[in-house]
């Protein structure tokens, strides 16, 4: 395998570990064999391997409900067009909110015993959220939506699970008074109708095509009631801002309805609402959630949070077969470490929060200085601006360099151009991240985990810690790995 592939595997995120499907990714040959109504979806290739057409909405249905009743004992279903969802998919962001309950970035929950409880905001006919959180995790649920057939069928496929239906409560967000229709925006004339049940309503004055702020019913403020509180909310939130732009993906049919893909100012705007909300309501929740689909709207949305003054903020990225989505979660409460742990705690991450950072330095001063810091001995660096990382190579001399706390002349560094071809250089990636005004993470992935210089990984992000630190930092103490 090329180096350029083999780097392009490794950076590659992956299934979260403790998803049921991480080692034994469903297996379609005998699930067709256990289940008849399954068989006649499943056809073989030449090499063999069974498959299905993920462009057939009845076939990724049946995969769904043979999933559900096969490893998580769930009796489910949902009617023709709904947004039928990808069990192992889905599983990875009930995980995400796992390790985020289970870690000590903010003090545990206290005082409710070992209950959980959830909101899941728009939780669709499908209510899959709920049923995994519940019978994976046995945790409790309000899940809320504005759709009578969503509704209906979340109803359904809780009270078809009885070991489980008493966790989930299913909640209707009411519309407002004066409503628009979706029909009516999709061809451009707005009809008008009061109390209309069952359809997302959209204000009046938020009509203008200009304005992409969220025009539609409730989120969190008016459906939480007085005095509720919850460990957590999640959602999968209307991605898109047009029907058109929700039918961009021949490949797959998961199904989804105008209600379902769709509001004014997509996810962007969506995901900006529950940050509205989520400063009236502070810590009636300790963790705010939301899937986002759009890399571009996740560096939004962070800044967003930042203005709104969170404790916290975290991001995870999802893997979604070809294609990927963001996890970013927001907190309150006031944390209790100053360390934050990714899902998967491997040796070669490697991170540490930079604080006190003085007001004139920003997350590309940083980015400037790490490549400054290994150009000094002469490895090899490449900065990419718009990514905010650095790729660096270093020969077994530049890593003794380094800790030996040896600067190369400039013209000496700048020989080692061909640094990059020996097999045996350590390869990593330096990554900076705005967390809050003033705080910065920085990550190191190392990208050739069997190299023989792997263990001098850890020394050489703690020398880099300690040069950032005396350069950019008002208190220079502390060191927060991870
Ligand atoms: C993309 S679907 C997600 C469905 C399901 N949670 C899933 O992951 O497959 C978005 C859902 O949000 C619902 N929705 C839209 N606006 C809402 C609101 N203000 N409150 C609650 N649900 C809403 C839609 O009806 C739809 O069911």
């Amino acid at each position: 395998m090329s180096s350029k592939k083999r780097r392009r595997k490794e950076e590659k995120p992956t299934i979260h570990p403790k998803n049921k499907y991480s080692d034994n990714p469903p297996d379609f040959a005998l699930l067709a064999s256990l289940y008849p109504s399954f068989k006649p979806f499943v056809f073989y290739n030449r090499d063999g391997r069974p498959r299905i057409d993920w462009t057939d909405f009845n076939a990724t249905r049946e995969l769904t409900r043979v999933l559900l009743l096969n490893d998580h004992g769930l009796h489910w279903w949902i009617p023709d067009g709904q947004l039928c969802p990808t069990v192992p998919n889905r599983s990875n962001y009930i995980h995400w909110i796992e390790d985020l309950l289970s870690s000590d970035i903010i003090p545990r929950a206290n005082g409710k015993g070992d209950v959980v409880r959830g909101f899941d905001i728009g939780t669709g006919a499908n209510c899959i959220y709920p049923l995994l959180g519940a019978s994976l995790l046995g945790w409790n649920f309000v899940a809320s939506d504005v759709t009578d057939v969503a509704l209906d069928w979340a109803e359904r496929n809780v009270k078809n699970n009885p070991n489980i239906s008493e966790l989930i409560e299913i909640r209707k967000v009411k519309c407002s008074r004066t409503t628009l229709t979706p029909e009516g925006l999709n061809n451009g004339e707005p009809s008008y109708s009061e109390d209309v049940e069952g359809l997302p309503s959209f204000t009046l004055d938020r009509l203008s095509s200009e304005d992409k702020s969220y025009n539609g019913p409730a989120v969190l403020v008016d459906v939480v009631r007085d005095g509720e509180t919850f460990d957590f909310c999640m959602c999968n939130p209307p991605f898109f801002e047009s029907i058109e732009e929700a039918g961009l993906n021949p490949k797959t049919s998961c199904g989804g309805t105008y209600e379902e893909m769709v509001c004014h100012g997509g996810e962007k705007a969506f995901i900006t609402r529950i940050i509205e909300d989520s400063v009236v309501l502070k810590q009636s929740f300790r963790w705010y959630t939301s899937m986002v689909g759009r890399k571009v709207n996740l560096k939004f949305l962070t800044s967003k949070l930042r203005e709104v003054g969170v404790t916290i903020v975290k991001t995870t990225e999802f893997v979604q077969g070809k294609t990927c989505r963001w996890g970013l979660a927001w907190s309150y409460v006031p944390p209790v470490k100053k360390i934050i742990t990714p899902h998967v705690t491997e040796k070669n991450i490697l991170s540490f929060m930079l604080e006190g950072i003085q007001r004139q330095f920003s997350a590309i001063h940083i980015l400037q200085s790490v490549e400054s810091f290994f150009q000094a001995v002469g490895a090899s660096c490449k900065l990419n601006a718009t990514s905010f990382t650095v790729d660096i190579t270093a020969s077994s001399e530049d890593c003794n360099a380094l800790l030996n706390n040896e600067v190369k002349h400039r013209d000496e560094a700048s020989s080692c151009s061909n640094v990059e071809e020996a097999p045996s250089n350590l390869s990593f990636r330096v990554s900076v991240f705005q967390q809050i005004p003033g705080t910065l993470l920085v990550k190191g992935s190392l990208q050739n985990r069997d190299n023989p210089l792997s263990g001098l990984f850890s020394s050489i992000i703690q020398q880099l810690e300690a040069s950032l630190r005396h350069k950019f930092c008002r208190e220079k103490a502390g060191t927060n790995y991870i």
